[in-house]
């Protein structure tokens, strides 16, 4: 039986979901879902879990234990192309993309729209070039042009076209993998606007993310993973942000850092002042 919210069936959900690379075990005992129209943020900090969580729920790794369903359907997704084709679409880090390859170039990749009978096809420049527009407007995103190397863009417009890319080629489910790391605040502003717009065109958003400030901006349901262990799951009005941030670095190793730190100043400062 799969897990209601409110009488709708998740459009992904996994129960129980296990897996140890020899003897650590990545992954403990691990439920959540997601839901069309919500944002659901899954935090952790460093080793705990969060990308081995990614590669299960993407076809990379299969679980070791646990079910996982597809809109209601119990499923064993062997491929990353499985998982695609199920509807489920990874943006990753690293956004797959190529610096040298213009923007429509690569919002195409591998699925190039293509003119003429065989053997004598190519790609079809505008065709390809009316798609991205028209798709990069509806998510708000404003490009110069679309021949432009994609090298050339900010981070954070790269981010905004892997989404993009990913809702067109018909993402029910948009797992993004710290998709605001390496951005500065405004960068990070923008891809978090073009998130939300998933969400408004009905995308179950799995974000990903070691920022509890970012999640907290954006999310509406939050899943906390630490050592490979679900810390629970908890809605908007369930959580402050500051519990998020506690809970997320493990409440008494925060405790034990910030007296640790105490201490230190403390030390340092009695220290200057009997030297000076
Ligand atoms: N392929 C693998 N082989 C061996 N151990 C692995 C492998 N992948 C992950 N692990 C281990 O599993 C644990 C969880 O790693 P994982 O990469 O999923 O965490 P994470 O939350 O993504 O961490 P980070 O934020 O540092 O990337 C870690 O102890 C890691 O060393």
């Amino acid at each position: 039986m799969s897990s209601l919210e409110g009488g709708r069936v998740p459009l992904l959900e996994v129960e129980g979901l296990a897996r140890s690379f020899g003897k650590v075990a990545a992954l403990e005992d691990v439920s959540m879902n997601v839901h069309a129209g919500e944002v659901m943020c899954v935090l952790g900090d460093n080793g705990a879990g969060k990308s081995t969580l990614i590669k299960t729920l993407s076809g990379v790794h299969l679980p070791d234990r646990g079910i996982m369903r597809i809109a209601g359907e119990e499923v064993r997704l062997k491929s990353p192309r499985e998982a695609r084709d199920r509807g489920i679409a990874t943006v990753y880090q690293d956004l797959a993309m190529v610096p040298m390859l213009s923007i429509v170039r690569n919002f195409f990749l591998g699925a190039e729209p293509m003119k003429g009978v065989w053997p004598f096809r190519w790609f079809d420049l505008g065709a390809a070039d009316a798609v991205v527009r028209t798709e990069l407007e509806k998510m708000g995103i404003r490009v110069r042009n679309t021949s432009e190397a994609v090298g050339t863009l900010s981070g954070g417009e790269r981010q905004s076209i892997a989404i993009a890319r990913a809702v067109y080629f018909g993402a029910r489910v948009l797992i993004l993998d710290e998709p605001t790391s390496a951005l500065g605040v405004k960068q990070a502003g923008i891809v978090l606007r073009y998130v939300a717009q998933a969400r408004a065109r009905g995308c179950g958003v799995i974000l990903v993310t070691h920022n509890p400030h970012h999640a907290w901006l954006i999310g509406d349901r939050f899943t906390i993973l630490n050592r490979g262990r679900s810390q629970g799951t908890f809605s908007k009005d369930q959580i402050t942000r500051e519990e998020l941030i506690q809970r997320m670095a493990g409440g008494r190793e925060l405790e034990e850092l910030t007296h640790e730190l105490g201490e230190f100043k403390r030390e340092t400062t009695a220290r200057v002042a009997v030297s000076s």
